[in-house]
C-alpha cells in the first residue's frame, strides 16, 4: 500500500533549507504531497510576495515532490481528510504544536501520525536558508 506523506508551508522564495525539508518528508514514505499555505493563512509572519499559484507551481516542480496544492482557506483540515495521508511531516521551526495536530486528527477520526523533520545545517559559509533572510539581503544590497 502507498503511503502518503504530507509536508507543509508558504514556500515564498525557494532556498535549499526548503529543499532538505522536502526530500526529508519524501523519503518517509512513497508518495509526498505539499499543502502550500493561502496567504491568508500566513498570519504570523511577513505576506508571502508571490502570489499562491506561483508558490504551488515553483514547488510542484521539485523533484521529491508529488503533487503540490493550494490549501484550503478556512481549514487547514479539509485537505488532509481528503488526502487521508499515512504522515504529516512538521517542519523543523513550524509553530504547529504536533499534541493539538494529533488530537484534531484523533477528533476527525483520521489515522496519521505527526513527524518533525530536521534543519539542515549550512553547507557553504554564505548560504541562505531562509525566505525572510533572502528578502532582507535583497533589502541591504539594493536600497
Ligand atoms: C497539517 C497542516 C495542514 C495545513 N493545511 C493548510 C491549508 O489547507 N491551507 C493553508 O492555507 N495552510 C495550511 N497549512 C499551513 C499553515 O497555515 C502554515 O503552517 C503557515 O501558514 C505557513 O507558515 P510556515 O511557512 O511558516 O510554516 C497547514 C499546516 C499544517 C501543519
Ligand atoms: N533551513 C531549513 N531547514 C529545514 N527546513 C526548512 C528550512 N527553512 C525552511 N524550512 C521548512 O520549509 C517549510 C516552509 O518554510 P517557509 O516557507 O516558512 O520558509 P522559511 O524560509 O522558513 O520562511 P521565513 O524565513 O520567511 O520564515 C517549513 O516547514 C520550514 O520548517
Amino acid at each position: 500500500m502507498t503511503r502518503t506523506i504530507i509536508a507543509q508551508g508558504t514556500f515564498d522564495i525557494l532556498h535549499p533549507g526548503h529543499v532538505h525539508y522536502l526530500e526529508e518528508a519524501a523519503a518517509m514514505g512513497d508518495e509526498l504531497i505539499v499543502i502550500v499555505a493561502r496567504k491568508a493563512n500566513v498570519d504570523h509572519k511577513e505576506t508571502p510576495i508571490c502570489p499562491g499559484e506561483q508558490r504551488r507551481a515553483v514547488v510542484d516542480a521539485l523533484e521529491a515532490v508529488n503533487r503540490a496544492i493550494l490549501g484550503h482557506e478556512e481549514d487547514i483540515f479539509v485537505p488532509i481528510e481528503e488526502l487521508d495521508p499515512d504522515v504529516i511531516a512538521l517542519g523543523h521551526d513550524q509553530h504547529h504544536d504536533e499534541a493539538a495536530i494529533e488530537d484534531e486528527l484523533e477528533r476527525r477520526g483520521i489515522d496519521c501520525v505527526v513527524e518533525r523533520a530536521s534543519a539542515r545545517e549550512p553547507a557553504a559559509d554564505a548560504e541562505l536558508l531562509s525566505t525572510r533572510h533572502i528578502i532582507d539581503r535583497i533589502l541591504e544590497r539594493r536600497s
